[in-house]
């Protein structure tokens, strides 16, 4: 049986997603907010739940953790030692946007990696969460990073691999600190981005006037810092080397544009917007060949 701890937009996606492709014909969902599991219900996504964790993880074959990351934390933290009672434990896997803090936690408490603990990512969401924003479509065409480490165990990587092929995705395997590295500046850095700008203008006097008057390029910019608040201020605390190595790099690289624009360098500021452009370009005919839209 499948069991979902956190039945929000990514588990809900999940169960349903899993339930269309045949993979589970069986769905359980553990979390602290009764309403949001009885809304799973009668939208037909899980066929039960249950308040009590021991009793979730007691009755899982597979186990996916969908929570904000730092309970993820805590759940590993709650679980491991549960588990270690068990002659076959299930498969556990994960869907947190960070992945060295779940790796160190788990070691920790379990003494050495859980070899049937798969660490994995879903690059596929959106600014919108809990389960009524959910969607059996959303892993379709998008990648699916694991982070098998040695130690892990071959048929519980495969059944991972498995379940998140079942959903249309494509399933890739990265390090743990490739992963954390590459998400910080792929994702990480522009959610605070575009939190640090809204925050920015939406203090400054002119805020009413700034928003009224706001463009598609403010809205396209945007939209992310739309995200939930705990999620990524949980994403900021466990990816914090990361975040902050590519938060320098961006810095000195918006301190070099301010010092263009200043000293008048316009060849300077056309070869920065040049490069730019042909990478945005490459970016987005690489997403079209995907099947995804580009904006
Ligand atoms: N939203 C996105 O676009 C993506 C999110 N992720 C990751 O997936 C995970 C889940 O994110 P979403 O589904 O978007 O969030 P969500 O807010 O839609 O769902 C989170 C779920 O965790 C439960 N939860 C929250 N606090 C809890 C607590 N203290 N104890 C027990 N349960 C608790 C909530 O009730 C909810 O069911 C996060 O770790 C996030 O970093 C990964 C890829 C994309
Ligand atoms: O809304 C968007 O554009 C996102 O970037 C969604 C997202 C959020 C967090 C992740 O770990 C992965 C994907």
């Amino acid at each position: 049986m499948l069991v979902i701890l956190g039945l929000g937009l990514i588990g809900g996606s999940l169960a349903r997603a899993l339930r269309d492709s045949g993979f589970s014909s069986r769905c359980v969902a553990w979390g602290h907010r009764e309403s949001s599991l009885q809304r799973g219900v009668e939208l037909g996504i899980i066929d039960d739940y249950t308040l009590d964790l021991d009793a979730a993880v007691d009755a899982a074959d597979i186990l996916v953790i969908a929570t904000p990351t730092l309970i993820a934390e805590q759940m590993l933290e709650r679980i491991l030692p549960r588990l270690k009672e068990r002659p076959q434990p299930p498969v556990i896997t994960d869907v947190a946007s960070v992945k060295g803090n779940l790796q160190r936690v788990a070691e920790t408490v379990w003494g050495g990696m859980p070899p049937r603990l798969i660490l994995g990512h879903p690059i596929a969401g959106s600014e919108h969460s809990g389960v009524e924003a959910s969607d059996p479509n959303l892993f379709v065409n998008h990648r699916v990073i694991l982070t098998p480490v040695e130690g892990n165990d071959a048929a519980a990587l495969a059944l991972v691999r498995a379940m998140w092929a079942s959903t249309g995705a494509e399933v890739v395997d990265m390090a743990v600190a490739e992963h954390d590295q590459v998400l910080a500046a792929t994702s990480h850095l522009p959610h605070m981005l575009a939190y640090a700008l809204v925050d920015a203008l939406a203090g400054s006097d002119a805020s009413e006037d700034i928003f009224r008057f706001a463009a598609g390029g403010f809205r396209d910019f945007t939209r992310i810092a739309s995200s939930d608040p705990v999620m990524w201020r949980d994403i900021a605390l466990a990816n914090r080397a990361a975040l902050l190595e590519a938060i320098d790099l961006f810095s000195g690289h918006l301190a070099g544009l301010r010092e263009a624009i200043a000293d008048q360098q316009g060849n300077e500021l056309l070869a920065t917007f040049t490069r730019a452009k042909g990478a945005r370009d490459a970016f987005a005919a690489l997403l079209a060949a995907r099947g995804q839209p580009p904006a």
